[in-house]
C-alpha cells in the first residue's frame, strides 16, 4: 500500500477524517430566486406525470403565487405543447435563458424551448442529459419563483438521481396508474427519495375511473384501485384520485391546459402549498 493511501488522499474528504457529505447542488444564477421545488415522479411513461405537473402548477398559479416548470424529461417533453408554448427561449446578455411564461404567468422551461425544430429527437447520452438539468437549473433567470414543479423523466435512472442530487427538491409527488405494479413503483420511488433524504408530499392515482356520461356511474376500467392499501402500508397521502376524460386530452392537444377546470387538482394543491409554505 502506497504512503498516500494509508494516509487518505486529498480528493477523499472521509479518509481525509472529513465526514461532511459531498455537495452535489447546482447554483443558481445571480440574482435568480426559487423558494420551493417540487419533484413529479412516475415508475413509467405515460401515467400522466406531466399533466400533474402542470395542473398543479396552473392551480398553485391560480393561487396567486409566482410558479414555474422546470421540464426534466428531456428526451420526452411535452410541458410547452400543454401550455400551447413553441419557438426558442431568449438569451440575456449575461448569457443566461429566459424562461418563456404561459398566459397566466407560469415560467416554463424546456427541451422542445431550446431546439431548432421542436420535432428533432434528443438523441443524447445520459451525462449529457443530465447537464441539460443543471443548466436549466442554474443558467436560467428564475425571478423571485415561489414554488417550481419538477416534471422528471420516468423511472429511477440517471437523470431522477441527477435532479435529486443537484436541485433542493424540498418533496416529490408519486403519480401511478390502476395498470401498474404500484406497490412496487411507489416502494421504489420511496426507496429513492428516501436514499435522498427527500420527503414523499404524497401520490397521486391517474386514470383511477371513467364516469359514464349517461348513467353517471364510475367505472374502474382498470380494474380495482390499490392506492389506499399501498399508501396506508407506508403512512403516504393519497392527494387525489383523477378521472379518466377525453377533455383532458383535448385541452393538452389544444395546448389550453390552463383554462381547463379541474376541480379534482384544488385540493392537492391547496395541500402541498400549505405542507411547503412555512418550511
Ligand atoms: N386522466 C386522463 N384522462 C385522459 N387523458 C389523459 C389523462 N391523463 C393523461 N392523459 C393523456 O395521456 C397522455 C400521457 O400523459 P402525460 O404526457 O401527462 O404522461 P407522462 O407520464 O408525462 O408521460 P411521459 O413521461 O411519457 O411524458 C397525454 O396525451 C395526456 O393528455
Amino acid at each position: 500500500m502506497s504512503e498516500q493511501n494509508k494516509t487518505g488522499c486529498s480528493g477523499c474528504s472521509k479518509a481525509a477524517g472529513n465526514s461532511a457529505p459531498v455537495d452535489f447542488r447546482a447554483k443558481l444564477s445571480a440574482g435568480s430566486s426559487v423558494k420551493k421545488v417540487i419533484g413529479i415522479v412516475s415508475g413509467k411513461g405515460g401515467v400522466g406525470k406531466s399533466l400533474v405537473t402542470s395542473m398543479m402548477a396552473v392551480k398553485t398559479r391560480n393561487a396567486g403565487y409566482k410558479t414555474a416548470i422546470l421540464d426534466a424529461d428531456i428526451t420526452g417533453p411535452s410541458i410547452p405543447k400543454a401550455f400551447g408554448l413553441s419557438g426558442r427561449v431568449g438569451v440575456n446578455q449575461d448569457k443566461l435563458m429566459i424562461p418563456m411564461t404561459t398566459a397566466t404567468g407560469i415560467d416554463i422551461i424546456s427541451t422542445n424551448l431550446i431546439l431548432e425544430n421542436d420535432r428533432d429527437p434528443v438523441i443524447w447520452r445520459g451525462p449529457i442529459i443530465a447537464g441539460v438539468v443543471k443548466q436549466f437549473w442554474g443558467e436560467t433567470v428564475w425571478d423571485d419563483i415561489d414554488f417550481m414543479y419538477v416534471d422528471m423523466p420516468p423511472g429511477t435512472g440517471d437523470v431522477p438521481l441527477t435532479v435529486f442530487q443537484s436541485l433542493p427538491v424540498d418533496g416529490i409527488i408519486i403519480v401511478t396508474s390502476p395498470q401498474e405494479l404500484v406497490a412496487m413503483i411507489v416502494e421504489k420511488a420511496l426507496n429513492m427519495a428516501e436514499k435522498m433524504n427527500i420527503p414523499v408530499l404524497g401520490i397521486i392515482e391517474n386514470m383511477s375511473y371513467f364516469v359514464c356520461g349517461n348513467c353517471n356511474t364510475k367505472h374502474y376500467i382498470y380494474g380495482e384501485s390499490h392506492i389506499e392499501t399501498v399508501a396506508a402500508k407506508h403512512g403516504l397521502n393519497v392527494l387525489a384520485k383523477l378521472p379518466i376524460t377525453p377533455e383532458v386530452a383535448k385541452a393538452v392537444d389544444s395546448g389550453e391546459i390552463e383554462f381547463f377546470e379541474a376541480p379534482w387538482f384544488d385540493e392537492p394543491a391547496r395541500r402541498i402549498i400549505d405542507i411547503l409554505k412555512d418550511k
